[in-house]
């Protein structure tokens, strides 16, 4: 796999997707946290940092040019209450499982609805990933609509991989999708991931490029999903298939700022 290239590359290949009307709508589908916003210990105290705030204000006033979409682990409520976005952006939440788009007043949102078995596997993977967590100083349980993350960022490292491994194997025997991210182990009774959720947007959209922009492993299936041509960016380090990386959520906000900047000056002609 060859090194990924810098900002700079990326600035220059999103000034041509913007030349070229035959790569319209460009759709930016960014990732939530390490991505738009700087990780925390708190995953409630999570917020996209201020000037992507006002860069994707900038690009939303380009809606035949470019389309928003957050592409998130995320549950829907975490989401929609967390991440500061302009109506017409589509959130994506529960690693694709989820989805709606934010409204002027609310969110149009589909319902997610789980069956009786996947019910029951739900409830049970909440008790066994309580197990796991209880004893262990710093190890918390997250529920969500369709999925359990074990949380491990608090935790002593001995403690934490202690915990991920025993998460992960309750996720073999319990869960339909099992997600190894930063400091956390997630289990999913649904078969969702970010590639799928994200190539079918794009088509929808009809999308004549794609960026996507994420921290983690998970964010490698969205990269796949685009792979060759897509504008692949990895933030941080880490093995990926990326094409670009850059080091931080604030060079990710820099970049969407140049990119509304390259609309503006397109649209002025
Ligand atoms: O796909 P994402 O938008 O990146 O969401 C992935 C997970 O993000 C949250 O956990 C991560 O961020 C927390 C806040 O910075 C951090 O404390 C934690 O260690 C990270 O794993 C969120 O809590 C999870 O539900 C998401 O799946």
């Amino acid at each position: 796999m060859p090194d990924p290239l810098d900002g700079a590359a990326l600035r220059a290949a999103l000034r041509e997707a913007v030349a070229d009307p035959a790569r319209h709508p460009l759709l930016v589908a960014l990732d939530f946290d390490g991505t738009l916003a700087p990780l925390q210990d708190d995953p409630q105290a999570s917020r996209v940092l201020p000037d992507a705030v006002t860069a994707l204000r900038a690009l939303a006033a380009h809606p035949r040019t470019v389309r928003l979409a957050l592409l998130s682990g995320r549950s829907m409520g975490d989401l929609h209450r967390l991440a500061e976005v302009p109506p017409g952006t589509v959130l994506i939440g529960s690693h694709g499982a989820e989805r709606a788009r934010v409204a002027e007043h609310g969110l149009d949102r589909a319902v997610m609805t789980l069956t009786d078995e996947q019910q029951d596997r739900l409830d049970g993977l909440g008790g066994e990933m309580q197990a796991v967590a209880r004893g262990r100083d710093g190890v918390w349980v997250e529920s969500k609509p369709a999925a359990v993350a074990v949380h491990t960022r608090m935790a002593d490292p001995a403690t934490a991989e202690a915990a991920e491994r025993d998460a992960l194997a309750v996720g073999g025997r319990l869960g339909s999708a099992v997600l190894h991210g930063k400091k956390v182990v997630e289990v999913s009774v649904l078969d969702a991931d970010k590639g799928a959720a994200l190539s079918a947007l794009r088509a929808e959209i009809g999308a004549g490029a794609v960026l996507v922009a994420g921290d983690d492993v998970t964010d490698e299936h969205a990269f796949e999903a685009v792979a060759p041509e897509g504008l692949t960016l990895k933030v941080g380090a880490g093995p990926t298939s990326a094409r670009f990386r850059v080091p931080e959520p604030q060079d990710v906000a820099d970049l969407l700022a140049d990119l509304a900047v390259a609309l503006d000056e397109a649209a002025a002609g």
